[in-house]
């Protein structure tokens, strides 16, 4: 099944007034600065490289806990399961490097999806409240947004330290409703993952969701969801 705004069902009849859109999987296709950023830090740390494919199910929960799947990973051998204590002991240096070389290379290894600026534009023509809500940093999101071209689509950019807590919460998209002026059963929810799905289902806010993205590594049809789409610029159709 594929959906349109104009067809979306939702409680007494009602209309979408507000979108609010996922960043990685949905709208850029990170995974090349995943990749490059988390591989330079690695180096710094005298670990061993990481591919892009191990890198996939572990986005989408936010830097921390990238970087703890990323050492347990690398620090992982035959018959020798690392600590936590192991972890933590690289943490703050793979934190700082992490952040040093992501914000050197934001951007230059990843992709903007086919179908986003047509959506983005559309849903902005048809007068819709519009933020992006993402779990990376928002010193990371910020940037990439701007690079990209998309920045200016948006009212308002929250990140995965805006808050309190990060999506699969729903605290994050009641806020981001309350900075739009928007109620949450007419404010749709545009991911790529069960853990935008999980946000937006306990926010009480409907959810579509991209058949390209990340989503852990599980197929995106088995996350319950209003409709799927192939490209942004389906919404609108
Ligand atoms: O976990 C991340 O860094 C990115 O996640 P996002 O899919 O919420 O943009
Ligand atoms: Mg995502």
């Amino acid at each position: 099944m594929t959906v349109s705004l104009a067809k979306l069902p939702l409680p007494n009849g009602g209309a979408i007034e507000a979108v609010i859109v996922d960043l990685d999987g949905t709208m850029v296709d990170t995974m090349g600065d995943f990749a490059e950023a988390l591989n330079r830090m690695l180096a710094d740390l005298q670990l061993p490289a990481i591919d892009a494919q191990a890198i996939e199910p572990m986005v989408g929960k936010g830097s921390e806990n990238l970087l703890r799947s990323v050492l347990q990973h690398v620090l992982s051998r035959q018959g020798h399961v690392p600590a936590a204590t192991e972890i933590d002991n690289y943490y703050a240096r793979a934190w700082e490097q992490y952040q040093h070389h992501y914000l050197a290379i934001n951007g230059r290894f990843s992709r903007v999806y086919d179908g986003v600026e047509q959506g983005l534009r559309q849903m902005r023509n048809l007068g819709l409240k519009m933020a992006c809500l993402t779990n990376k940093p928002l010193s990371f999101a910020e940037p990439l947004l701007k690079a990209k071209g998309l920045r200016d689509y948006f009212d308002c950019v929250f990140g995965g330290d805006s808050f309190e807590r990060k999506k699969p919460d729903p605290l994050p998209l009641l806020k981001t409703c309350q900075a739009l002026g928007s109620q949450p059963a007419t404010t749709l929810m545009v991911g790529d993952s069960s853990n935008d799905a999980e946000a937006a289902h306990n926010a009480g806010c409907p959810v579509v969701l991209v058949s390209y993205g990340y989503n852990h590594g599980q197929p995106i049809r088995n996350v319950q969801a209003a409709g799927y789409v192939d490209s942004l610029a389906e919404l609108t159709r």
